[in-house]
């Protein structure tokens, strides 16, 4: 009987069909394996010290023989000087250094070759063409290496995109979080999940086959139950973070808002390092909502000034705080700025009793919205501080004109976006993309019906569907056309 339960298990893990085939069609680049090998700059474009060009495909020992003198093929993953020559005419094209990376043990598991070149622009474009001129060699599309990789299962998709998410980083939390997902960890984490599945099923399907076996071992189906619920808990744990890693990728909305002339176009130019919007004495000067993408404290924020918030001026002024209003609406953060000389202004009291407040108590729609504080002109301020009799919720003091009171706003910024996009060097690998999430709320919902499933043949179709959403976050099985959409990411040489 345990042989007849195990060999549903395997049943089960292998799935209806294999799920990782070795090749792949309809994917917009051939299809790896169909025989051509492929080479491209990899390394970027423009006069640089050096320059490194790969090949990946069955020919490229052919292709590395062909260029360089000895013709031998150099020892594996050994870095060796040779001189390449253009193999048509013969002419010496550069001293450099060659790898020779035989498959399988290669970026994409394919013969690879590289090319360590001195940078020039002539130089490349002389090899490259060298390269264009060896029989069964072509030039790489978009993002080919990464593809090929992907096919012969050297990475999953999720690794694929924390490649991506790699070369696109542009701050440290960013970088952080791509590495861990290109070393797969997410994958690490389905994969588990996916096998929890495989049991369960394992389990139900043993039960209908064997149900009235006396063999069977008991309350088979209860463990099944119990599988399904631990998962549903720790999948549930990582949707209520989902936004997080997607944060993190594209960037928390921090909108700053305020009264006229509290210098929130000054506060903007300051984080940003750069003149975005225009500061003039004149309240009413921003009247359009201008975004900025910005490095706050190494988390990535898009940056968005509004116009300030009053009442009774012109048409056009009253759009732009009809916008800056539906602007606030969608902030992760608000970066609330008074001017801490005139508290007791009318605009400055309107926007304590509309923004600030309500932020701090939960909005309208019954979230709460982050807020900072700030109370800007800090140099205007007689030696005891703010007026006392404004009641203040907690606030940071600064000055954009002398810049004192910046490094405390930054600390607490950066707490704050550590908090809205979770801290990539700890804790549970993210969710990055809304895909991820999609099919961990596909499996989810998949879960629920197997929970209300009247009999076990639905059940174990419930289960089936789950798993299946699992295993599309790493790649497995009906993902071509996702595949183009990552991969469009990719430049040539990737
Ligand atoms: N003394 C002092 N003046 C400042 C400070 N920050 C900004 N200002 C001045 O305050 C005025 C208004 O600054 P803005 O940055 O244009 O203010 P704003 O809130 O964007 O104004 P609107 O777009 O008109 O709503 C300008 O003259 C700034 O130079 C500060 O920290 N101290
Ligand atoms: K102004
Ligand atoms: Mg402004």
């Amino acid at each position: 009987m345990w042989r007849g339960l195990w060999t549903l298990v395997a049943r089960a893990a292998r799935g209806p069909r294999s799920p990782r085939p070795c090749t792949r069609q309809g994917s917009g680049a051939p299809a790896p394996g169909s025989g051509a090998t492929v080479f491209a700059l990899s390394s970027g474009q423009g006069r640089c010290g050096i320059a490194v060009i790969r090949t990946s495909g069955p020919a490229s020992g052919q292709a590395l023989r062909s260029l360089t003198a000895p013709r031998d093929l150099p020892p594996a993953r050994k870095a060796c000087l040779r001189l390449l020559s253009d193999p048509r005419s013969g002419e010496p094209l550069d001293r450099a250094l060659v790898l020779w990376f035989p498959g399988p043990q290669s970026f994409t598991g394919e013969d690879c070759a590289e090319f360590h070149v001195h940078g020039g622009p002539a130089v490349v474009s002389g090899v490259l063409q060298a390269l264009g001129s060896v029989p069964g060699l072509r030039p790489a599309e978009a993002g080919e290496f990464t593809r090929r990789a992907f096919a012969l299962g050297k990475l999953s998709l999720t690794e694929v995109e924390g490649l991506a998410d790699l070369i696109h980083a542009e701050t440290e939390a960013q970088r952080r979080q791509a590495l861990r997902q290109l070393d797969g960890e997410l994958s690490h984490l389905c994969r588990g999940w996916a096998e929890t599945l495989t049991k369960a099923l394992a389990h139900v399907e043993a039960y209908i086959d064997f149900g009235e076996d006396d063999n069977l071992e008991e309350g088979i189906l209860d463990r099944a139950d119990s599988e399904v619920r631990e998962l549903e808990v720790a999948l549930g744990a990582h949707l209520r973070d989902a936004r997080r890693g997607q944060r993190l990728r594209s960037g928390a909305h921090v909108v700053v808002a305020g009264p006229p002339n509290a210098g929130k176009s000054s506060l903007v130019n300051l984080l940003s390092r750069k003149p975005v919007s225009i500061v003039s004495p004149e309240p009413g000067t921003t009247r359009d909502v201008l975004e900025t993408p910005v490095d706050l404290a190494g988390f990535p924020a898009l940056l968005s000034d509004t116009a300030g918030v009053r009442e009774g001026v012109g048409p056009v002024e009253q759009e732009g705080v009809r916008r800056a209003q539906k602007r606030l609406e969608q902030a992760d953060l608000i970066l609330a700025v008074l001017d801490a000389s005139d508290l007791a202004s009318p605009s400055s009291c309107n926007f304590l009793d509309t923004v600030v407040m309500p932020a701090g108590a939960g909005s309208p729609n019954g979230r709460s919205q982050r807020l900072l504080l700030v109370l800007n002109k800090s140099d205007l301020l007689p030696a005891g501080g703010p007026d006392p009799s404004a009641d203040l919720p907690p606030y940071l003091l600064l000055s954009c004109l002398t810049g004192e009171g910046l490094d405390g706003l930054l600390e607490a910024l950066r707490k704050e976006l550590a908090a809205l996009c979770g801290d990539p060097s700890t804790g549970p690998p993210l969710l990055t993309r809304a895909r991820h999430q999609h099919h961990l709320q596909g499996c989810l919902d998949a879960l629920g019906h197997y929970k209300q499933a009247k009999d076990l043949a639905l059940a174990a179709e419930a289960l089936r569907v789950a798993r299946g959403h699992l295993t599309r976050i790493t790649g497995g099985g009906g993902t071509e056309e996702i595949l183009d959409i990552i991969f469009q990411d990719f430049c040539v040489g990737k």
